[in-house]
């Protein structure tokens, strides 16, 4: 593998991090149906722990099916900053931490998105010590680390959390981290994550009672046992894991973004369209197609890998409550929510994970929606249509919300907010405009870009 350096083929998005720096918007107009093929690209969530876990590992990982993403390229700086070697091609990611000795990690960088946390645990595991600022990520609750900072401690580590910074580091003579049982109060994703990833090198069995069993942790274990290690239980609330002394080189392909494909399938279903997406792992999906078709929708299996919604011109109502997987995800509570605005009859949402993600509300309601708001409910009253206006996305998937409302709305929308959906969605403009939609990024501090789509090597402008 080449030295230290971090260079693509195709170039990933600027990391920005907050909306008042954004320098672009997206302007839409809505009422297009859609019809094709999407291709989904890797998993976010899969990706940016994976790349996280690749520091466990003396040897070359070559990490296949990387999204080109915002927050990637964030996660390759701190991994870069870490003294790790990598080197992004397309798709294919080659790092490389044999000679890994820097135990901290940048304040600018972690700060500006939540799985650098996660990287605690394999940073302590390797080198003993760990300084890692408190993370960033989307701003939706509080989001403590508590549960990761319990964890580590059970298995002989001391953390502190002193100026913003959690400092780790296993004390006295010992090098290694101690096996324990831990008990999560409630099954967190990151701090399953960052627990796993440190066990795996610990002196001894490791048992994480209440684990989180999403498909990322799945995905993360394989991972992990493709390098050696030896974990099992992944993806139930048991998860037992054997420490090694040494993990090896392996290459490893991520799976694709359930979140990204759930967001297509609700754009196809808001614009009566039909499409067909692959690769997605159907099974990841069931919650979210199930809600699909409880609001008769239908969306069958083409093959193992492919899904196709099919269009209709009227959808009900229902209600939906979040929930760790395999519960509804929180994670597609706000795209689900611009479907709802559009449903026949009232429907309520219930965000039972994070304590302040309904703030695409009243976003929506700019549109037209009618949705109010109480505590961490939000109650929908379904109208006929929805009508172009400025909106302002305040994360991730409130912005691809804004997105897929957009798409129905009568006339123009203008999103603020990019710098949020490209920490989450590859090139979503340009997919959106090779189904049919019009969309067009604009770039507020100079000249306009081509209305241009270039996915699967497909390209053309249109007006
Ligand atoms: C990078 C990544 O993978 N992000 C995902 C991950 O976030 P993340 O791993 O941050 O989410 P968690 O599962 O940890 O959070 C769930 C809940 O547990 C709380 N909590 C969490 C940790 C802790 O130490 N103490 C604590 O109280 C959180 O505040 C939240 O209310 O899972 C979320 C839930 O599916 C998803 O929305 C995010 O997209
Ligand atoms: C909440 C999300 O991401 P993060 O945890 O990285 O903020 C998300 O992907 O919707």
């Amino acid at each position: 593998m080449e030295g230290r350096q971090i260079n693509s083929s195709r170039s990933l998005p600027d990391a920005k991090s907050s909306v008042p720096e954004d320098s672009s918007v997206l302007e839409i107009w809505g009422g297009h149906s859609l019809q094709g093929q999407v291709t989904i690209n890797g998993a976010k969530n899969s990706a940016l722990v994976i790349m996280a876990g690749a520091l466990l590992c003396s040897g070359d990982c070559r990490i296949r099916n990387v999204p080109l993403l915002a927050d990637v390229k964030r996660m390759m700086q701190v991994i870069s900053a870490l003294g790790v070697d990598l080197k992004l091609n397309g798709n294919v990611l080659d790092i490389n931490a044999r000679d890994f000795s820097t135990s901290k990690a940048p304040y600018e960088l972690v700060t500006q998105l939540r799985a650098s946390f996660f990287a605690i645990g394999a940073i302590l595991a390797r080198l003993g010590v760990a300084q890692m600022p408190l993370p960033g990520g989307c701003a939706i609750g509080a989001r403590p680390v508590d549960l990761h900072v319990r964890g580590l401690q059970a298995m002989g580590a001391e953390v502190q959390i002193e100026h913003g910074i959690c400092n780790a580091h296993i004390p006295g003579n010992r090098r290694r981290l101690q096996g324990a049982k831990i008990y999560l109060d409630s099954p967190s994703v990151g701090a399953t994550e960052t627990l796993m990833m440190a066990a795996t090198l610990a002196e001894g069995e490791t048992i994480i009672e209440n684990a989180a069993r999403e498909p990322e942790v799945v995905d993360l274990a394989n991972f992990c046992n493709a390098m050696g290690a030896k974990i099992s239980g992944a993806g139930t609330s048991k998860i037992v894991i054997d420490g090694v002394a040494e993990l090896h080189s392996l290459d490893y392909t991520i799976i694709p973004d359930r979140i990204e494909a759930g967001t297509f399938l609700v754009a196809g279903a808001i614009t009566r369209s039909e499409l067909i997406l692959s690769p997605v792992v159907p099974e990841h999906l069931i919650p979210v197609t199930a809600k699909l078709q409880e609001m008769g929708i239908s969306v069958v299996e083409e093959m193992a890998n492919s899904l196709r919604i099919l269009p209709v011109d009227k959808f009900q109502a229902t209600n939906i409550e979040t929930s760790p997987h395999p519960g509804f995800p929180t994670d597609m509570q706000a795209p689900f929510m611009s479907l709802l605005a559009l449903a026949e009859g009232e429907s309520i949402i219930k965000e039972n994970v994070f304590e302040n993600r309904l703030r695409h509300a009243s976003e929506l309601n700019r549109l037209g929606a009618d949705i109010r708001v109480k505590g961490n409910t939000a109650l929908i009253h379904g109208v006929n249509t929805l009508s172009g206006a400025p909106v302002l996305g305040t994360d991730l998937r409130a912005t691809a919300a804004l997105v897929i409302a957009a798409l129905a709305a009568e006339g123009k929308s203008t999103i603020q907010g990019l710098s949020h959906l490209d920490r989450g969605y590859e090139l979503i403009d340009e997919k959106l405009n090779k189904l049919g939609a019009k969309v067009k990024r604009l770039n507020l501090t100079g000249t306009e870009p081509e209305f241009t789509a270039s996915v699967n090597g497909n390209s053309k402008t249109s007006a």
